[in-house]
């Protein structure tokens, strides 16, 4: 703490004015990306988030579930050594935030050692994104899919496009510079839009034939580029269900890292209730039907993925609380009479 105040005090930003503890803190990320040695000094107290080959470190929650632990540097440092491996290799952290009692998170990728024996001297398995994301609650997933998108992101993208020199990253890992160019690159994300569809009493859920069985959502697609979020809504619902969007409304967003990195900006959306008959794009999508407010309360309700049963179709469902797609159709369904 009394370095996170000597940083601040220097950077002009502890004065006499008074911060916000959330003011603060975002004060003290902006400051550790622009200055890497103070990152790399926040980093020896702070806390880091483990990944081996962009799997994150999972362990088993004392009144069940799953977390993910963090470690600290000194803790860590510990253990590189008796894997033989040298401690500099904590440097290749990348600072994801700051807690409330702002100790600095970091989250770092294990991937040159292999997995076993990173497992044997911590508590906890790696586990694979997609897997991770249905073991962990709510509260994790946000820093786990900032961390899994920002180590993807420096490892897929090393070299410059222009000069085709190696970059070299800043110590946050918030951007890399081309020393021989100049050229800056930052971490980039692709906007989706996902929308709900409604006709007045009944939404449209969709299926692509890659989703788990049974599992039916809202409709989601990629912003073209020089679209606006109305354009990309109008469009996508055009392409994949054939229907015309009358009006439109934000609702969310939230950062998804499938397939790399994606924007999630959610929308509600209206059809004329007299032009309500869709043509599935199928090279796109399985299937899509309008469900009833009462079908779409038992999808909500129904465990996830349910039980199959012999000879039966399975029930549908709908993604878990963690995707957005839930939230809209949470509230889409909340809104209706019951
Ligand atoms: N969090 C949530 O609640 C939900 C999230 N999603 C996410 O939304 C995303 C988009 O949905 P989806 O219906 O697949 O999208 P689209 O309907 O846009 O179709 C996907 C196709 O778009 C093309 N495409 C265009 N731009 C990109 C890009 N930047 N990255 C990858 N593909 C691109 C690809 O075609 P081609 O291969 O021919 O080039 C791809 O196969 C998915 O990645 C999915 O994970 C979806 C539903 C719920
Ligand atoms: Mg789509």
């Amino acid at each position: 703490m009394q370095r996170f105040n000597r940083v601040l005090r220097r950077t002009g930003i502890l004065g006499s004015r008074f911060y916000s503890s959330y003011v603060s803190r975002m004060r003290y990320l902006f400051t550790l990306k622009e200055e890497d040695e103070a990152c790399r000094k926040a980093m020896d107290s702070g806390s880091i988030y483990l990944f081996h080959k962009l799997a994150p470190l999972l362990q088993k929650a004392e009144y069940g579930g799953y977390t993910t632990p963090a470690m600290q540097a000194s803790d860590l440092k510990g253990i590189l050594g008796k894997l033989g491996q040298n401690k500099d290799l904590l440097q290749e952290s990348i600072l994801i935030g700051c807690s409330e009692s702002h100790v600095t998170q970091f989250a770092l990728d294990l991937g040159v050692l292999e997995k076993e024996s990173v497992e044997s001297q911590v508590t906890g398995k790696f586990v694979e994104l997609r897997k991770a994301f249905f073991l962990l609650n709510g509260h994790d997933l946000p820093l786990i899919s900032q961390s899994h998108a920002l180590l993807r992101w420096h490892q897929t993208h090393r070299y410059c496009s222009e000069s085709g020199q190696l970059t070299q990253r800043n110590q946050a890992g918030s951007k890399r510079v081309c020393h021989t160019n100049g050229a800056i690159y930052y971490p980039q994300m692709a906007p989706v839009v996902i929308t709900l569809v409604s006709d007045g009493s009944r939404c449209l859920l969709a299926r692509q034939a890659s989703f788990a069985k049974g599992m039916y959502s809202a409709l989601a697609g990629f912003c073209d580029v020089g679209e606006t979020v109305e354009e990309t809504v109008q469009r996508e619902v055009a392409e994949e269900v054939g229907l015309e969007v009358e009006s439109l409304w934000y609702t969310g967003s939230q950062h998804w890292p499938f397939p790399n990195s994606s924007l999630m900006v959610a929308c509600h959306a209206t059809v004329n209730p007299g032009q309500t008959q869709i043509s599935v794009n199928s090279v796109e999508l399985e299937d899509a039907r309008w469900f009833s407010a009462g079908e779409v309360r038992e999808a909500l309700e129904r465990k996830r993925p349910p039980r199959e049963r012999a000879g039966r179709a399975t029930p549908v469902w709908v993604p878990p609380r963690t995707a957005i797609a839930n939230q809209l159709i949470r509230e889409w369904a909340n809104q209706q009479p019951k």
